[in-house]
C-alpha cells in the first residue's frame, strides 16, 4: 500500500462511527485560552475537501469536514477569539484569530440547500466515535494551493485505495441534493 501521498493525518487509518455516539468538544490549537465548541450529536457526510477555503492541518493536502445541525453547535469558551474568515463566502467560517483553526462554518443564507447545517472538523476533538470520511471533494482544487498537476493521478489513486472516492465538486448525491433544492425553489421540479 502506497503511503507517499499525505492526504490527511486522520485518514490513513479511517475511524468508523460508534452507534449512539453523542458528540464531543472541539478545541482549537492554542496552548492557552483555547476556543472550545461543544457538539451534541453525531456528524453526517464527513469527507475530505481539497478546496483552498477549508482549514487543513499543517502539511495536509486536504481538510476533513462534516456537517451537523446548527442547533447542536455551541461555543463554550473564548468565543471572543473567533472571527469570520470571509464574510462574502457562502460558508461563514469562524476561525480562532490566534491559531487560525476554523471552529465551525455556518450558512446564514436561509435559501441555501444546506441551511441549518454547520461544518465542523471532528479531528479537533479527543473523543472517538465520530463518523469517518466517506469521499473526497474538490480534489482538483488542491492544485490551487500548490499541488503539482502531474501528481493528481497518484493522489486520486491513493484516495480510491483508502476508500474515499475522489470528486472534483461534492459527491453525486450531495450535488443532486443541491440541484433538487434549486429546481424546487425555481418551480421547475414538483414533488413526485
Ligand atoms: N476551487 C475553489 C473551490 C472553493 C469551493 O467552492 N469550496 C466549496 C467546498 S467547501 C464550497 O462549497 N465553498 C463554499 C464557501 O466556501 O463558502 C477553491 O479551492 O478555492
Ligand atoms: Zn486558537
Ligand atoms: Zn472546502
Amino acid at each position: 500500500m502506497s503511503t507517499a501521498v499525505n492526504i490527511h493525518p486522520a485518514v490513513d487509518n479511517i475511524k468508523r462511527a460508534d452507534a449512539g455516539f453523542a458528540g464531543g468538544t472541539l478545541t482549537c490549537l492554542c496552548a492557552s485560552n483555547p476556543v472550545t465548541v461543544q457538539i451534541t450529536g453525531q456528524v453526517a457526510h464527513n469527507h475530505v475537501c481539497g478546496c483552498t477555503k477549508c482549514w487543513k492541518p499543517a502539511g495536509a493536502l486536504f481538510a476533513q469536514v462534516a456537517v451537523v445541525g446548527r442547533d447542536k453547535v455551541r461555543v463554550t469558551a473564548n468565543e471572543d477569539k473567533l472571527q469570520v474568515v470571509d464574510e462574502s463566502a457562502t460558508i461563514q467560517r469562524h476561525a480562532c484569530r490566534d491559531c487560525g483553526v476554523h471552529m465551525y462554518g455556518r450558512i446564514e443564507n436561509t435559501g441555501h440547500a444546506f441551511y441549518g447545517l454547520d461544518f465542523v472538523h471532528t479531528e479537533l476533538s479527543k473523543e472517538s466515535g465520530w463518523a469517518g470520511p466517506e469521499f473526497a471533494a474538490f480534489v482538483s482544487s488542491i492544485i490551487e494551493a500548490g499541488a503539482r498537476p502531474e501528481n493528481m493521478g497518484a493522489i486520486r489513486a491513493r484516495l480510491t485505495e483508502i476508500g474515499l472516492p475522489p470528486y472534483d465538486a461534492l459527491s453525486p448525491p450531495l450535488m443532486d441534493a443541491i440541484s433538487t433544492h434549486v429546481a424546487k425553489t425555481r418551480g421547475v421540479l414538483k414533488d413526485a
